[in-house]
């Protein structure tokens, strides 16, 4: 072992996999989910025979993006994390990347060097912590928990995907009926805490649904996230209306500006993943306490280091720190769990697409990961904890090749069945 944690581990080979696993008809401002998720799983192979695992979008602009950056990190060494964002920050100069970010419209204006550094320095960290001996939490400072709690991801949605037989969720369109799926999500799960995607519905419908869950669950803490649906006279109105009701209210309305208005007008916490998505952000909203939360992302904030960066940051201004989630497998569960185990103020529930997720859809062997009364425990072996299912992996590539789906686009199928669907922001 003291060999192995001596050596240097240079990178011999970059593997990038796309896949593609069964998702649900899950209802946002901006669409709905097609019937597959798209992700790249990314494996970093060593000269000294480790292996690095790295998980993150999978759209077309972002792989051919990962596969610039993947050739030129050969030789670099593992532990040289400065060396790897220098290659990939040269590969990616210039490209905006507002093309295949994986995020169907809503975080637009996240670095595309970090979405890019993301997964190949969390495939770092799992060789470091495979060489060491060490879970990746030790490598970020030490767990300062030993479980991670996960909040409930309430989604309006369709009974099942059009033409096909409904699904084991059924339909939720109204109050009554995301009330039951947050019964069955507590009861399976056991979350703590809830939170609501709307910007789907006109906002008293969605206010309406979020009075049923307290009414329902007096004692969880509650969200609701309409990604910016709402103008900033609306955002106002409904967010006094839930002032006392709801933990925080995400993205009311879009921009920092909108969002400064409506933080002076209501007293519950705003809380963001589309106004602060980049290190750039940050200043502009402090200066105009424009945020009191801020979700943070490894995927697109540059990977765990970067995310404790941010959550440094948070702490000096006296932001909150919150988790972001996107359609996610196991490898990422992993990070996001080591993340929020070695960063003491993350203090609110993490998001998790989890649930949504078939259950024998995944790319990492069962048994590593799972959830205990709302929480994720931290996994305890070296490196992320995770291994690789290389026959599970074969088969979700499998799905990717014949799924014919490339890049996410949830407005694009809504229009399939709703051609005049415009989601244009503010929708109310
Ligand atoms: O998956 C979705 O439909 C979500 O709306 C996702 O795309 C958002 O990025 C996210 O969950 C959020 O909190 O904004
Ligand atoms: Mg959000």
């Amino acid at each position: 072992m003291r060999d192995a944690a001596m050596m240097e581990h240079r990178i011999r080979e970059v593997r990038i996999t796309p896949v593609a696993f069964r998702d649900l008809p899950l209802l946002n401002t901006v669409g709905v989910h097609e019937p597959f998720a798209l992700r790249a799983v990314i494996e970093v192979l060593t000269d000294s025979g480790l292996t690095g695992l790295g998980e993150t979008y999978g759209d077309a602009g972002h792989l051919d993006r990962l596969r610039l950056a993947g050739a030129a990190l050969v030789g670099v060494d593992v532990w040289h994390l400065n060396e790897l964002a220098r290659r990939v920050r040269a590969v990616v100069a210039g490209d905006h990347g507002t093309r295949g970010h994986g995020m169907s419209g809503m975080v637009t204006g996240s670095s595309t060097a970090d979405r890019v550094l993301s997964p190949f320095e969390v495939a770092c960290l799992d060789i470091q912590g495979k060489a060491l001996g060490r879970p990746v939490s030790d490598l970020l400072g030490g767990a300062v928990r030993d479980r991670v709690d996960y909040s409930a991801y309430l989604f309006y949605k369709w009974a099942g995907h059009p033409g096909a037989e409904p699904d084991h969720w059924g339909e939720a369109l109204t109050p009554d009926q995301i009330v039951a799926q947050a019964r069955r999500m507590v009861d399976e799960y056991g979350f703590g805490a809830i939170k609501l995607k709307g910007g789907v519905f006109p906002p008293e419908e969605e206010v309406a649904a979020i009075h049923a869950l307290r009414v329902a669950f007096p004692d969880h803490p509650l969200r609701v996230d309409p990604n910016g649906a709402w103008s900033v006279e609306t955002a106002i109105r409904v967010g006094r209306e839930l002032d006392g009701v709801i933990e925080y209210l995400e993205d009311p309305t879009t921009g920092i500006e909108g969002m400064a208005r409506v933080a002076e007008a209501v007293s519950t916490p705003l809380a963001t993943n589309m106004c602060v998505v980049a290190f750039d952000h940050v200043r502009p909203a402090v200066a105009r306490s424009a945020v009191g939360v801020v979700l943070s992302d490894h995927h697109f904030w540059g990977g765990l280091h970067r995310s404790r960066t941010l959550a440094g940051i948070c702490d000096t201004f006296a932001l909150g720190l919150s988790m972001h989630s996107n359609s996610h497998l196991g490898i990422s569960l992993a990070a996001m769990t080591h993340l929020a185990a070695a960063t003491p103020n993350l203090t609110y529930a993490c998001d998790t697409h989890w649930p949504w997720k078939h259950p024998e859809d995944d790319v990492v062997v069962p048994g590593a990961l799972r959830f205990e009364a709302g929480a994720v425990p931290v996994p305890t072996a070296p490196g992320l904890g995770v291994e690789l299912d290389r026959d599970a992996l074969a088969r979700l590539h499998e799905r990717y090749l014949s799924c014919g789906i490339r890049e996410r686009d949830d407005t694009g199928y809504l229009r399939r069945f709703e051609p005049a669907f415009d989601p244009t922001a503010p929708r109310w």
